[in-house]
């Protein structure tokens, strides 16, 4: 039976995740009280800039003062899309003080300070959602919550930042500058506010803390998350990988130690080979593996940013939310039993493409060779190239530890022959 009392919806922020959650709320409010059992009602917009033109939008649900939105009491839900800590935090534990319940999209909030987050929540017989925070409208936090609660998750590896995929797919296939892919990302609605949060790898390690957390039901902030963005990432690299006949993505992995005792989470650019269904991730697409144990290996595909997308997620945890408040009941909170520490980066094991500017002389591929050996770690190719007493070497190992490569590099740097490191980039999805 449908209630007739209408759910009350506080929207914070209206740019270009809200904007397109206030246009679906309206143009699809039948379909979604027929869902939720109850009308839901737009109560109030809080935004920066109230003078801007905002089609659709009425004018009077428009306020500046989003604290005095929340603190209304009569909320029933609050959907956060401003971004940032503050004041999204204080607003969002202010609302689980006045009885609602939140959804977000806020993937730097959430990975954070989710825990104090979810106790406030609980602390006030509240949800708190954020399907849109990790891959836009890919359904990943709900499948890890609940779908998987009954397995075993060992690892999750994908592209989770559409910027960054958007900008490497531009430049590989149409040769676009940097900045000029970065433009149009921004221009598209994908990029964050401030971009470096996308290129510098902070978006992504948001969302693999976020991942992370949930997967292996253990606690993970940004903080744990090992960060390298695409910056340092030169056509070189690029056109290493596809000599070798691999690409490059900006890839954010989470695993389980072979030993199941800790795990580990980090974003970097990888080489993948062009075989690998990454590889063909094209845009701002994301795609996310999800490796359990009694599943297998499961792939979630699809648009990971933009309005629209990230609107979706939001709606779809409106719905879950609202039902909840209906039947008196909240959904998951934050599952952390397993305590599971987060090791450093040096534990990662994986494959490492190297290369070096070499002296061409007797003697040089050997000497490089013990370096890696002293270290225990085993060479799989090496491919030389060069003129003039000069050679660039490349050198793809086994799988080994990162801190062990660390000080094989460390001590290459130190040898006479060995003019420079050009790159070092790790090579996943074999
Ligand atoms: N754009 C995407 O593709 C995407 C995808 C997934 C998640 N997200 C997340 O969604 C959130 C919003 O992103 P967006 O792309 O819509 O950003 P945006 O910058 O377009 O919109 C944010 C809006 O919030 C407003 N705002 C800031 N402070 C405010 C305050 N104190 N009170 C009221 N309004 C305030 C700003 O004026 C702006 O209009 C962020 O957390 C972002 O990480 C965005
Ligand atoms: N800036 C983010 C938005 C989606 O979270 C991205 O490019 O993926
Ligand atoms: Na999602």
């Amino acid at each position: 039976m449908m209630r007739t009392r209408p759910l009350k919806v506080a929207l914070l922020g209206c740019g270009v995740v809200g904007s397109e959650v206030t246009r679906i709320m309206t143009t699809h409010a039948d379909d979604l009280a027929a869902r939720i059992g109850a009308p839901v009602e737009l109560a109030g917009i809080a935004v920066r800039r109230p003078d801007r033109v905002r089609e659709g939008v009425p004018a009077e649900l428009i306020t500046t003062d989003a604290t005095a939105l929340v603190k209304r009491g009569d909320i029933d839900v609050v959907i956060e899309v401003i971004g940032g800590i503050e004041p999204a935090r204080t607003l969002i534990t202010t609302a689980f003080e006045h009885g609602a319940s939140v959804v977000s999209a806020n993937k730097a909030l959430v990975a954070a300070d989710g825990a104090a987050l979810h106790a406030a929540a609980e602390a006030n017989g509240a949800d708190l959602y954020y399907e849109a925070a990790v891959a836009g409208a890919i359904p990943l936090v709900r499948p890890l919550r609940e779908s998987l609660a009954g397995d075993k998750v060992n690892r999750v590896l994908g592209i989770v930042n559409g910027t960054t995929n958007f900008i490497l797919d531009k430049m590989d296939s149409t040769g676009a500058g940097y900045s000029e892919a970065l433009d149009e990302a921004t221009a598209l609605g994908y990029a964050e506010a401030d971009p470096t949060a996308d290129v510098e790898g902070f978006d992504a390690a948001a969302k693999a803390a976020i991942l992370a957390g949930i997967a292996f039901h253990t606690r993970v902030t940004i903080d744990d998350v090992h960060r390298e963005g695409l910056t340092e990432v030169t056509a070189s690299d690029i056109a290493s990988a596809k000599r070798m006949g691999c690409t490059v993505k900006l890839l954010a992995i989470c695993e389980r130690a072979a030993d199941g005792a800790s795990v580990t989470a980090r974003v970097h650019p990888a080489m993948i080979p062009l075989t690998h269904p990454l590889a063909s991730v094209r845009e701002a697409y994301n795609a996310v593996f999800v490796e359990a144990e009694a599943a297998g290996q499961l792939m979630f595909y699809g648009p990971g940013a933009g309005g629209a997308p990230t609107a979706s997620a939001v709606l779809g945890d409106l719905v879950a939310v609202c039902r909840n408040k209906l039947a008196g009941a909240t959904g998951p909170g934050e599952s952390a039993y397993t305590r599971l520490p987060v090791s450093p980066m040096g534990a990662v094991v994986t494959r490492y493409h190297i290369s070096l500017d070499v002296a061409d002389k007797p003697g040089v591929l050997a000497q490089v060779a013990n370096i890696f050996a002293d270290h225990g770690v085993s060479i799989d190719t090496v491919r030389q190239s060069g003129k003039d007493g000069e050679a660039s070497l490349v050198i793809v190992t086994h799988r080994a530890a990162d801190a062990a490569l660390s000080s094989t590099v460390g001590a290459l740097r130190e040898l006479d022959t060995v003019r420079g490191v050009a790159s070092i980039m790790r090579v996943e999805g074999e």
